[in-house]
């Protein structure tokens, strides 16, 4: 089994027992339920750096990035520095990450949230909507394309914004439709880590305009992004590079004054 089959596996575990002890109902009683949209695709289409900085404490693929920080701190430190939007990784067992860690940033920045997480099941909409996100991740190489249909048309009527990740022709060939409004590029394949930017190069051109394109995932340049931008790319979503940093915040602030140049 690959290490995202793993995930998935674990995920609908947990999502299973999750259910069982607070029902979908509760989630839609939070005081969160009924914020408006907070959209990123227009954040990033109106942006000039487009910048979506991450909160990720480890990953299957480097175990330890940063312990040390506080994640209302770091979220701060992006708005601060300019980024578009923040992406905070929720899933605990692979990434160190929490729906505590969403609430948090939540309560420090008015700025679009991201869930990032392994969303299979619609019950996770409800959690992230009822701890504050704007946007959901959805994950293409571990959907069906009705999967993707019902989860991306449930996020629209709760007002969230929708980014699609794919990693190849294939995936994305499967998954676009209306009900979406970004098609993330991961240049690292979830399945053996390796990470190659040519890989948002070679998808750019077969992703419909109407859609805001991200490129993911190994973004550590100034160089980089301007590569990327040649290719129709409009939001960078950088992980690693700024939170490897004593100060994610500062060290975003230092990348964003730069591209700005
Ligand atoms: O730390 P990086 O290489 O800058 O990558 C950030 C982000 O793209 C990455 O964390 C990511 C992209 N897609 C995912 C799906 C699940 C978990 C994590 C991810």
């Amino acid at each position: 089994m690959n290490i995202l089959d793993k995930i998935v596996a674990d995920k609908r575990k947990e999502v299973a027992l999750k259910k069982s002890i607070i029902p979908a109902s509760q989630w839609e009683k939070s005081v969160l339920f009924g914020r408006d949209r907070n959209s990123l695709a227009e954040a990033l289409r109106k942006s000039e750096t487009g910048i979506i900085a991450e909160h990720k404490r480890r990953s299957p693929s480097k175990s330890i990035i940063n312990q040390n920080i506080n994640v209302g701190q770091v979220a701060q430190g992006y708005n601060k520095a300019g980024v578009c939007g923040i992406s905070i990784l929720t899933d605990i067992k692979y990434f160190g990450g929490s729906l505590e860690d969403l609430l948090l940033a939540r309560a420090s920045v008015d700025i679009p949230l991201l869930r990032k997480e392994f969303i299979i099941d619609e019950y996770q909409l409800l959690e992230a909507k009822a701890h504050g996100a704007d946007v959901i991740l959805l994950i293409a190489a571990v959907l069906t394309r009705i999967e993707i249909k019902n989860l991306s048309e449930l996020a629209q009527s709760l007002d969230l914004d929708v980014l699609l990740e794919v990693h190849n022709e294939e995936e994305l060939k499967k998954s676009t439709m209306p009900s979406l409004d970004m098609l993330g590029v991961n240049n690292r394949n979830l399945k053996t880590f390796d990470v190659s930017l040519d890989t948002s190069k070679e998808l750019s051109q077969l992703i419909p305009n109407d859609f805001v394109k991200v490129s993911e995932s190994g973004i550590s340049s100034i160089e980089a992004i301007e590569a990327l931008k040649i290719f129709g790319y409009k939001g960078f979503l950088i992980g690693e590079n700024f939170m490897k940093s004593v100060n994610p915040g500062e060290s975003a602030k230092m990348f964003i004054d730069q591209l700005k140049k």
